[in-house]
């Protein structure tokens, strides 16, 4: 075996990438590394694993320390991967998995690679709005995130695994399949 590996959730906004990467990876027993986010978590009444909440100061300071294996800016928030959180892991050997944006998810192949797995996760324009507001997102929000459509569906071809995301099961079998061709 290989590895370990890096496995990259990437996709469309809202096509259900953070579901899919935290089922997947607890089943697995793959070690997820969070990124920090400025951003107020959104409540839906599940406790949220889905970032590191963090004040701005906070990434203020992390960033000027030099902390971040990369930062982006979104809207008026920012995120970013702490360094030793993705390399701790690899360190000891784990198989690891972050949810990103095409942005990121193209630097971390730069950086490491044929570790880095990439799984495109997409759905139809449609079927985003659909579930972006059934996350209780604000309709300017959801605008929002429909107009990076567009630019994020793209970024399939350069990805080694495409998955449409309709029915969650079959999504999942789908997901741990490929994961599985490489373990
Ligand atoms: N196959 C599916 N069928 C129906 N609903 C789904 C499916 N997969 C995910 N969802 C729901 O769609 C919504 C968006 O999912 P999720 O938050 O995982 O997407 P995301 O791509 O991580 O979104 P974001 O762009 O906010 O990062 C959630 O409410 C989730 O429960
Ligand atoms: N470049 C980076 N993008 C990231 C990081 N963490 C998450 N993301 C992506 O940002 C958008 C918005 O996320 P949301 O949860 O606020 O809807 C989405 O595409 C994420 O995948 C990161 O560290 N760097």
């Amino acid at each position: 075996m290989a590895g370990p590996y890096i496995f990259v959730f990437t996709g469309t906004s809202g096509s259900g990438r953070k579901t899919i990467a935290h089922r997947i990876g607890t089943e697995l027993g793959i070690v997820p590394v969070l990124s920090c986010t400025t951003r107020k978590a959104r409540t839906t009444g599940v406790k949220n694993q889905d970032y590191h909440y963090i004040s701005r100061d906070q990434f203020n300071e992390l960033d000027g320390q030099g902390q971040f294996l990369q930062t982006a800016t979104i809207g008026k928030e920012r995120y970013g991967v702490l360094s030793h959180e993705l390399d701790r892991p690899l360190q000891d050997g784990r198989h690891v998995y972050l949810v990103l944006n095409s942005e990121a998810a193209t630097l971390l192949k730069k950086l490491y690679g044929d570790k880095v797995i990439r799984l495109f996760i997409y759905v139809d324009k449609g079927t985003v709005r659909e579930r972006l507001e059934s996350k209780g997102m604000s309709y300017d929000v959801v605008e929002r995130y429909l107009e990076q459509y567009p630019e994020e569906v793209v970024y399939r071809k350069q990805c080694e695994h495409v998955i449409e995301n309709v029915e969650l099961t079959r999504t999942l079998e789908q997901i741990r399949v490929a994961i599985q061709s490489h373990l």
